[in-house]
Formats: C-alpha cells, structure tokens, sequence
C-alpha cells in the first residue's frame, strides 16, 4: 500500500523509469539506453539452437494534457490506495519492467531454461514504428535472435478477466481527392467538389454507421472484430466566397483480419467512382497482413501460454487488438505473437489523462510473467524449431 510500508523494489524501478521523459515529439532515449536506439538483452537458453522467446516493449510514451492530470504525469506519484499516477503507467513501461523483475526473479531462483529469453526494448512505437520496430525486424540482429514465440503489449481490463491479442485490425489511413468546378461563392456552380465530397462522406460514414450497429447489436462481436471508418481530416477552400476546384477528406480505417482487403478496396474504388468525376483515392498507410497467431490448444505455444494462466487461476479473453502495436511486425516476419499486459481490474486510461496502475496489480503481473516465462521456455523441441 501507498505510503507507510517499505517499497518493492521492482516498484522502485517502475516508479523511476516513469520517470524519464521519453514522451513525444522528443522521447529522451538517451537517460533509458544511452547511444543506443534498440536494446536486447538475453538469458541465454541450456539449449540455445532452440527458437527464442522474445519480449519486446517499446520505450516511448505518448504527450499529455497536464492541465487535465490530477498529479503531475512523469512524477509516478502513488496514492494512499496504491494506484501509481503517470504516463506509461499502463502503455507499456508497466510491462518492460515486469518482464525484468521477471527475469531477476527466476534467475535469482536459480532456474534456467532450454531456451533463450530476448528482451527488446524499441523505439517510436507511438508514432508507427517506421524507424523502430519496422525497420529492426529487417536487420540482421532481428534474424539473430531466432524468434520462436514473442509477447508484446496489450491492454487492461476493467473486469476480474485479462484479455489476450492474437491479431491486429489493419490500419488503413485514406484521403480522398475531390476536384470540382470552381467560381464564385454567389452563384448555383455545377460540378462542385464540395458535392463530390458529400457524397464521398455519405458513403464512408453510412458504412460506419452500418458496422456500429452490427457491434451494438451482437452479444459476441468486440471492436475489433468490426470495420471502423473515421473522418480525421478536412481540407480545402481558400475564401468564403471562392468555390474551390479541390475538397480533400482523410479517414482512418481498421479492418478485421477475416475481411477480404481486396473486395474492401474494391468498395472504396466504387464509392470514389460514384462520387463524381475525378475522386480518387491514396493510401498514407495501407496494412496488407492479416496473420494471426493461433490460439488452438494444439499449438504448443498457446498451449504453454493458456494452461500457465489457468494454473494461476486467470480468465482470459481473447480478442483481436482494435489499434496497431508492434506486433504486427513481429507476425508480419511469419512470427507468433500475442499482445498481454497483465492489468485486470483496471480502466482502460492508455493515451488517456490519469493514467495509472495499481502497485498491487503491476506486482501480481511479475508472478504471471514469472509462470508464463517459465512454461514457454521450458517449451521441448518441436516443429518450429527445425
Ligand atoms: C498505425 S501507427 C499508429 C499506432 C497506434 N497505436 C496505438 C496503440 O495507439 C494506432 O493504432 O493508431
Ligand atoms: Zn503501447
Ligand atoms: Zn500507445
């Protein structure tokens, strides 16, 4: 509890890597890992030709609305219930030291597995990862590692059950082009791209529309096993009274991995078409995989995974991740990955204001990670591993 008692020491060491500012636009990275941008650390295995269990945690934080923050949020102040205040408290330094006192406490135990344990601790993951994760999983020192198995991050839940990512939504960012007749802002002009537009936004959010209900109305279907469509961006016009020869809406896109991308785009290409002369399309970003990793009680990996968490009691509830981690690089490379961060009977505050963790919570994360470790590194050879 907060206060009184002597601290854990591994809350000692979240508390102090709350800390450092590693939050965007400049994430000093320097006071985390100086001189270096990407961080692995190994337990070698007994048996290391075997493939590798790799931990990754990203190392940046996303800004914060201090004005909103009841504590100061890099202060990692801890209330009187023992909720610790700050940004990552959550996503994800929570995780990247849980995964060390993991380790410390294994090790101090005197265990030692036939596999190797990877901790890799990445940049830029709040901004795409583009020169983090996607780049290092194309440089030799990824190959080097032999990855059989990777965790990576995931999110609270607010009930007793912990829920478990075996998949991504694709992120699908669009801007759609609009020209149209200009003129002045007086008159009844043909042809507008403000009509474009508007047709362009009937069918982008109607399709929105569509896919709210079909999630509002099932008993079973989480967000990210729906299509969600947002209208982000806006742009065009010069003056009130100039009609403008280009309108342009941007939208961000999540698709579920059982949807066909290519029928999708088709459906994209259809509503430009109908829209009007000259609306076309361009991609900022376009997710093409749609692996998954499995979660069928044949797969030793999962297998390992599932019955260290029913041993230790815990719910689980396994859905598709409704945003973009880093692990869709990792099961983009042909990897197993699953997105865990043990945190239940939490809210959901990820990029939120107030973002905190409970002390009691983050150490019952140690224990599960500690069991989950050891199970999957004591995982025997197997197919994979030839
Ligand atoms: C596509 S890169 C941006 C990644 C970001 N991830 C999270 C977890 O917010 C997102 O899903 O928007
Ligand atoms: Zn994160
Ligand atoms: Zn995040």
């Amino acid at each position: 509890m907060g206060g009184q008692q002597e601290e854990e020491p591994s809350v000692r060491l979240f508390r102090e890597y709350l800390r450092i500012q590693t939050v965007h636009p400049q994430p000093d990275y320097g006071k985390v890992h100086p001189g270096r941008t990407v961080v692995i650390i190994s337990w070698e295995g007994t048996d290391p030709k075997l493939k590798s269990i790799l931990l990754n945690s990203h190392t940046d934080v996303v800004p914060v609305f201090e004005e909103h923050w009841k504590h100061d949020p890099f202060a990692a102040v801890k209330d009187e219930q023992g909720n610790i205040y700050g940004r990552g408290t959550q996503d994800m330094k929570c995780v990247t030291i849980q995964y060390i006192e993991a380790i410390r406490r294994l090790k101090s135990e005197g265990k030692r597995f036939p596999r190797t344990i990877h901790l890799l601790f990445v940049p830029d993951e709040e901004i795409g990862g583009v020169n983090g994760m996607a780049k290092f999983v194309h440089c030799e020192e990824f190959q080097a590692m032999r990855v059989g198995f990777g965790l990576d991050e995931g999110l609270a839940n607010p009930t007793d059950a912990f829920t478990v990512f075996y998949g991504e939504r694709s992120v699908w960012w669009v801007t759609v082009h609009c020209p149209g007749c200009p003129g002045h802002g007086s008159r009844f002009i043909e042809n507008t791209a403000a009509e474009k537009l508007r047709k362009v936004l009937n069918s982008f959010l109607g399709f929105r529309e569509k896919e709210k209900k079909r999630l509002d109305l099932s008993q079973c279907l989480t967000l990210g096993d729906v299509t969600t469509i947002n209208l982000t961006l806006l742009q065009g016009g010069v003056a009130y009274n100039v009609v403008p020869e280009e309108m342009m809406a941007s939208f961000d896109i999540r698709i579920p991995p059982t949807v066909d991308l290519k029928a999708f785009e088709e459906q994209i290409k259809t509503w430009c078409q109908d829209a009007g002369d000259g609306v076309v399309y361009e991609f900022h970003q376009k997710g093409m995989d749609q692996s998954v990793t499995s979660i069928d009680k044949s797969d030793p990996w999962w297998n390992a995974f599932s019955s260290t968490c029913q041993k230790l009691d815990m719910t689980l509830q396994c859905e598709i991740f409704p945003a973009a981690t880093d692990s869709r690089y990792i099961r983009a490379m042909g990897f197993p990955a699953i997105g865990f961060s043990p945190m239940n009977r939490t809210p959901i505050l990820l990029h939120d204001h107030n973002e905190f963790l409970n002390e009691n919570v983050f150490l019952a994360g140690i224990t599960i990670y500690t069991g989950l470790l050891s199970a999957l590194a004591s995982l025997p050879p197997m197919q994979a591993d030839a």
